[in-house]
């Protein structure tokens, strides 16, 4: 049976976490996203105007998969799209031999201008698999069968290179107990209920944050408005139009958010919710907690899953999300 590890390393401001993946001759940097089910790479077939400063697949290694193709749009609105071929891929020493891989023959902007991220591996379910005419798998479905234990597990940090296991837990990453919860993948998404929260106290006892997703592809701690409005009431923060988003003073007075997953509380530090300075040196930064309106549930991004050791797992039967204070 297979199982490995791989680092995340993070770009500046915890942006996104990236990983090594061999791709047939390849080595490319890629964004492992839980919120998203492709995997796919610049390519040989990505026109150098998209393509500068990108590691790239180089097709040749692969089989293509004639008549077939994909497209891809985010909630952000960034996306791309191209053909797809079957190869190689390893991830910290697990292998999958004959993988779906798609090569972009077009990226939007943002991902063109992110120049450390060679593309996505995707580990939502593969039933939101873009390819056409056949559905494919993701890399986690494909190597499923051959892992030790059918799961995988996120450790990111803040500012600091963190990992992703596939088939085993790693105890030593987390303190404690792990406590589970369900998981509802009628949407392709890892899905559960977040429970009530507070703001700076320690136990989550106000509301109820509701349906969310764990999402490693997404930057930001995504929670209802009123959350959201609560927390930088707290905070001191504002909601500035022209930013499109909260702000709040850089200083490190903003308070820890809690949240309660399955009857045990998690916490943010209040360091990770003051995200990123507007502009270099500015004393004001953009908030880490944003409102999730109009996304029809909250996201907990990378603000969320630094603060945890999170373990996707489809080992029981039906899938469940394990989560422990790191
Ligand atoms: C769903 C959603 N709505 N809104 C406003 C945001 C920001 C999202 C999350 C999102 O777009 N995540 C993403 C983007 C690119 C690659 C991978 N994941």
């Amino acid at each position: 049976a297979q199982s490995g590890e791989v680092a995340a390393d993070p770009q500046q401001y915890d942006q996104a976490y990236l990983s090594p993946v061999t791709i047939g001759n390849s080595e490319l940097m890629l964004d492992f996203d839980t919120g998203s089910a492709d995997l796919w790479a610049f390519s040989n077939e990505t026109p150098a105007s998209q393509s500068q400063g990108h590691e790239r697949y180089d097709s040749a290694t692969g089989t293509e998969l004639d008549g077939y193709s994909w497209s891809i749009t985010y909630g952000d609105q960034s996306g791309a799209g191209g053909n797809v071929y079957t190869d190689k891929v390893v991830v910290g020493g697990v292998t999958a031999t004959r993988q779906a891989v798609e090569a972009a023959t077009s990226v939007s902007a943002s991902f063109s201008q992110n120049i450390d991220s060679d593309g996505l591996l995707g580990l939502a379910f593969s039933s939101i698999n873009t390819v056409q005419p056949r559905q494919q798998t993701t890399f986690f479905d494909t190597v499923r069968p051959t892992l030790a234990k059918a799961l995988f597990t996120c450790d990111l940090r803040q500012g600091d290179a963190g990992s992703y296991t596939f088939g085993y837990i790693d105890s030593s990453k987390y303190q404690g107990t792990v406590t589970y919860v369900p998981v509802d993948d009628s949407q392709g998404f890892w899905q559960f209920t977040a429970g009530g929260y507070s703001v700076g106290g320690d136990n989550a006892t106000s509301g109820s944050v509701g349906t969310a997703i764990a999402d490693t592809g997404t930057s930001l701690l995504y929670l209802p408005a009123a959350v959201t409005k609560a927390y930088y009431e707290q905070a001191g923060g504002r909601y500035d139009n022209q930013q499109g988003g909260y702000t709040l003073p850089c200083n490190g007075g903003a308070p820890d958010f809690s949240v309660a997953i399955g009857g045990k509380t998690f916490t943010v530090p209040g360091s990770y919710i003051a995200y990123a300075p507007l502009t270099t040196g500015s004393s004001t930064c953009f908030g880490g907690i944003q409102p999730d309106t109009g996304i029809g549930f909250s996201i907990f991004g990378d603000v969320f899953l630094k603060a945890v050791y999170a373990i996707f797992d489809v080992s029981q039967g039906s899938p469940r999300l394990g989560f422990a204070a790191q």
